[in-house]
């Protein structure tokens, strides 16, 4: 069993409107893509298809390897401290040992202790970017990652997503954020 991540022919509809149709690509282990478009045109809903949480109107979509989704909202508990919210989820992928290492890659091993509530934006999304790099998924889907980040940690994230493709790992990612992912596939909606 190889990861993989592939889009044959995919088509999305929303609200009984075609967004896009015919997109196809295949990511191998190592591999990743940019999704780019301008505002509307169905970026948050292609990552959606392949994280399997929206129908494809048409096409398939097809690949091993389980798959994590950073999106909007990060679904981490506002009441607990950063490092047990992680916890949370990390336990239900079997990675719970995951957390400490990767508040430290994102750069929150201080902050731990802190209540998600009291973290700023741009915490808030790091801590979602820990979330990603404990769940041990081997498939990333990254939905706009660089909101809210300063210059630095947007240089974090780009060194995040380049380690975990050294690793084997995909990246699938939507942006209207310069991101630097070298030599990745191009999806212009
Ligand atoms: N649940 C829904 N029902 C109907 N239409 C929807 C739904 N969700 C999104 N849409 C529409 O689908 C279109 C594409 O939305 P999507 O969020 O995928 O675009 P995007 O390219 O990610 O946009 P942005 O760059 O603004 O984040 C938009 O016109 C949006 O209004």
């Amino acid at each position: 069993m190889t990861t993989g991540l592939s889009f044959a022919d995919v088509a999305c509809v929303r609200g009984g409107r075609l967004l896009f149709e015919g997109v196809s690509f295949a990511l191998a282990p190592g591999e990743a893509a940019l999704v780019s478009g301008p505002n509307g045109t169905g970026k948050s809903s292609l990552i959606r298809i392949a994280a399997g949480l929206l129908p494809a109107a048409a096409g398939h979509v097809e690949g091993e390897g389980a798959r994590t989704l950073l999106a909007e909202t990060a679904a981490l508990d506002p009441e607990l401290g950063v490092a047990a919210a992680l916890r949370f989820w990390a336990r239900i992928d079997g990675q719970a040992e995951a957390v400490e290492a990767a508040l430290t890659a994102v750069g929150l091993a201080d902050l731990k202790q802190v209540p998600v509530r009291l973290l700023s934006t741009g915490q808030r999304r790091r801590a979602a970017l820990a979330r990603v790099v404990a769940s041990g998924a081997p498939v990333w889907l990254l939905d706009e990652p660089a909101n809210g980040l300063d210059t630095a940690s947007v240089r974090v994230l780009e060194a995040l997503i380049a380690r975990h493709r050294a690793d084997g790992g995909i990246a699938l990612v939507a942006t209207h954020l310069p991101i630097a992912l070298p030599d990745a596939r191009e999806i212009a909606l």
